[in-house]
Order: C-alpha cells, then structure tokens, then sequence
C-alpha cells in the first residue's frame, strides 16, 4: 500500500514523535510505501527515517519553494510548482491517507482530500491519528457538523480517527 502521510514540519514533544515513529515503523515492516512532503524536517524526518529504517519505501512529493529542505536519499523525489499541485499529487499517488498532528499545512491538506471525497472525487481512506488527544476538538466540531447536518455523507464515510497507531494502520487494513 502506498500510504500518505501528512505531518508537522516543526521538531515536537516526545509525546508526538513516539507515535509517529511507531507508525512510520509499522509501515516499514509491512512493506508499504510512505508517500509524503518530502521534506526532511520536524515530524516529516521523523516518519521518513522511521520508514526507511525498517525497510520500506519513500516517495516524497516537495513543492519549488521547499526545494531545499528535500531529503537525500529517498526512493522518488517529485517537486510539484504549486502547493495545489502538490496536493493532486500526494492523492493521487496515495492509497490510504494519515494525517497526523499538526499545524495550518496539515489541516490545509487534510480538509482538501476531505472536501474532494465528500465531493465523490475519490474513496480512499483517511485516518487521523489522535495521538494523545490532541484532535479531540476537530473530531467534536466534525462530530456537529454531521448532527446540524453540514455533512452531506455520514462522518464514517469521511474520515475515522484512531487513539494509537496500531489501530491506524489496521483501519486502512494494513
Ligand atoms: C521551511 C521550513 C521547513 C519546511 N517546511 C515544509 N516542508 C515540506 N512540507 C511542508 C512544510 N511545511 C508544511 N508542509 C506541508 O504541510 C504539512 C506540514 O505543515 P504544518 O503546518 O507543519 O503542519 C506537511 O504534511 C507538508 O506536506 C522551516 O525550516
């Protein structure tokens, strides 16, 4: 499985980046395939190093601007011109999708694959990793947006949020 990965780029608690590596070695593993920013920093490093480390797969998809800050070394490397293209890009290459914690980048991309599935553009799974709660308050406004009825699909049929990374990757069934 090709597994996308949306993640903070800033360098977190141990709190955060435990998890992120235990996920990143799960996909290792099993032989999947991280598809992610590209970039080599903050949580990002952490998930591609975990990853690579246990034997899996890097496919990175960079932007112009952050060209810099790509990794060495991963197994593809595509640098899209735009942040929406890099977007289309992350999608499409991907099976499955993981957001993990984050900020405003994170929350950008996640609400466009959200918005583009709720759309029937496509039906790939997406997870969130609550790791240590830190989207209880996404999953409670979301959790309103489907009973005052702003959903025009079920919730589950969006998105499913996971409390730890084995029930993440078991989710997309992994
Ligand atoms: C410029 C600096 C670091 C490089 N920053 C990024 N590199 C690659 N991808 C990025 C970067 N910042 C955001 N992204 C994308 O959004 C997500 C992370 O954003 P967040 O706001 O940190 O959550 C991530 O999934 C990327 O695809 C500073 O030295």
């Amino acid at each position: 499985m090709n597994i996308c990965v949306f993640c903070s780029a800033a360098d977190l608690d141990e709190v955060y980046t435990a998890a992120a590596r235990e996920f990143a070695e799960l996909i290792g593993k099993r032989g999947h395939t991280l598809v992610w920013g590209g970039s080599d920093v903050g949580l990002m490093k952490v998930v591609a190093d975990g990853v690579q480390g246990a034997g899996g797969r890097l496919v990175g998809v960079s932007v112009e601007f952050l060209r810099s800050k790509a990794r060495e070394g991963a197994d593809e490397m595509i640098v899209a011109a735009t942040l929406a293209e890099r977007k289309a890009i992350l999608l499409e290459r991907a099976d499955a999708v993981v957001v993990m914690v984050g900020g405003t980048g994170t929350l950008d991309e996640a609400t466009d694959i959200l918005e583009l599935k709720k759309h029937g553009m496509h039906g790939k799974p997406v997870v969130v990793l609550n790791t240590a709660g830190f989207y209880d308050g996404l999953k409670k406004q979301m959790q309103r947006m489907e009973a005052e009825r702003f959903l025009p699909v079920p919730l589950t049929e969006l998105v499913h949020f996971a409390d730890d990374p084995g029930q993440a990757l078991a989710r997309l069934g992994g």
